[in-house]
C-alpha cells in the first residue's frame, strides 16, 4: 500500500495537487475544497473531489474518439494511495504546452469584459449587440496564458499562440478545442446543463500528437449553467457554486467582498446543498450514480 507522502509533489492550483510517481507517471490529486470570489473557503464540501475526478474520467472516456488523453488508471491501481483514492488520477508525464486552451460558447467574465471594450475576445470580432450570458453564432476559440497561483490567466490572440507554438500546432489546437467543447456542451444540454466555456490543457506525447490532460470538463474548469434558468441579459446562477455565492454575499455570512478578509466558515446547510449540487451535476450528466465510484480508504 503506497501512501501519498512516498510522491514528490510537483504543482499545486487551489483547490489540487499534483504527484511525480515514476519518471512518466504523476498522480493528479483533486481536494474537497472549494473556490469562491478568487478565496479558497476554509469549509470543505464532502466529495466534491471524487465527483470532480468522475467527471473528468467520464467526459474522457466520452472524447475518446476525437482526442488521445493522459489517463493511465483511476481507483484500485497500486500507484493510488488508498488516503486519495476516488479522487486521484494515474496520468502519463507529458510536455505540457504552455496555452490555457478556452473554448466559449456564450459570452460572460473576461470575455465579456474584452468584447464591451474591442468588439473582439482573443481577436475574434463579434456581432454587435450581445450582452452577459448571450450566446454566441457559435463557440469561439479564446486561448489564455497559464498565470502563476492566485492570478488570472490573460487572454491572449490565436497569433500569439502560434509564435510560441508554432502555427501548425496552434491550427490543431484551436481545432481539437472547439471540437470537443462542442460534443461535450451538446451532450451536457441534452441533460439541462449549459456549458458555457471550458479551459483545456493539452501535452504532446513522444509521438508528438496532441494529448488532452488536466481535469476536463469538470465545474472548476468550466461554467456549468441550469438550462431552464438560462436567461441572457444577467449574470447566471452557477450550477455547483451558486448556494456558496449567495451565502457569502448575503447579510448572514457578515464579509465583505470588497475587502481582503478571508471569507468565513460556511454553514453545514450551504456545504451539503453545496454537495448535493455536485452530485446532482455529475449524475445529471454521465447518467450514472456516483456511490459506483471508488472512495478513499480514510
Ligand atoms: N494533468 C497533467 C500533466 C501531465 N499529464 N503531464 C505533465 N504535466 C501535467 C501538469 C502540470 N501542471 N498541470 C496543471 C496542474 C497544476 C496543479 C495541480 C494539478 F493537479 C494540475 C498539469
Amino acid at each position: 500500500m503506497v501512501a501519498l507522502s512516498e510522491y514528490r509533489p510537483v504543482a499545486a492550483g487551489k483547490v489540487r495537487e499534483l504527484y511525480e510517481v515514476d519518471e512518466n507517471h504523476l498522480l493528479m490529486v483533486a481536494s474537497d475544497r472549494v473556490s469562491a470570489y478568487d478565496h479558497v473557503l476554509s469549509t470543505p464540501v464532502p466529495d466534491k473531489g471524487r465527483v470532480l475526478t468522475a467527471m473528468t474520467v467520464f467526459w474522457l472516456e466520452l472524447l475518446g474518439d476525437l482526442v488521445d488523453n493522459h489517463l493511465v488508471a483511476v481507483g484500485d491501481d497500486p500507484r493510488i494511495p488508498p488516503e486519495v483514492r476516488g479522487r486521484a488520477l494515474l496520468v502519463r508525464n507529458l510536455d505540457m504546452l504552455p496555452v490555457e486552451c478556452v473554448a466559449r460558447g456564450y459570452l460572460t467574465g473576461s470575455g465579456l469584459s474584452e468584447y464591451r471594450s474591442t468588439g473582439a475576445v482573443c481577436g475574434v470580432p463579434l456581432p454587435d449587440g450581445l450582452t452577459e450570458a448571450s450566446a454566441l453564432p457559435e463557440p469561439i476559440f479564446t486561448p489564455a496564458t497559464k498565470a502563476e497561483l492566485g492570478e488570472h490567466d490573460e487572454n491572449v490572440s490565436f497569433a500569439a499562440v502560434a509564435e510560441t507554438v508554432g502555427p501548425t500546432i496552434a491550427d490543431r489546437l484551436r481545432d481539437l478545442t472547439l471540437r470537443v467543447y462542442e460534443r461535450a456542451a451538446d451532450h451536457a444540454r441534452q441533460r439541462g446543463v449549459i456549458l458555457a466555456d471550458t479551459k483545456f490543457e493539452f501535452g504532446v506525447s513522444s509521438t508528438g500528437d496532441l494529448v488532452l490532460a488536466d481535469e476536463v470538463l469538470t465545474p472548476d474548469s468550466s461554467r456549468y449553467w441550469p438550462a431552464d434558468e438560462y436567461e441572457p441579459g444577467r449574470p447566471q446562477a452557477s450550477f455547483d457554486k451558486q448556494y456558496v455565492r449567495d451565502w457569502l454575499t448575503s447579510p448572514e455570512s457578515g464579509w465583505d467582498r470588497a475587502s481582503d478578509v478571508a471569507p468565513p466558515p460556511l454553514p453545514a446547510e450551504v456545504v451539503a446543498a453545496t454537495r448535493q449540487r455536485y452530485v446532482e451535476a455529475y449524475e445529471r450528466i454521465t447518467g450514472r450514480d456516483l456511490a459506483d465510484w471508488p472512495t478513499d480508504a480514510e
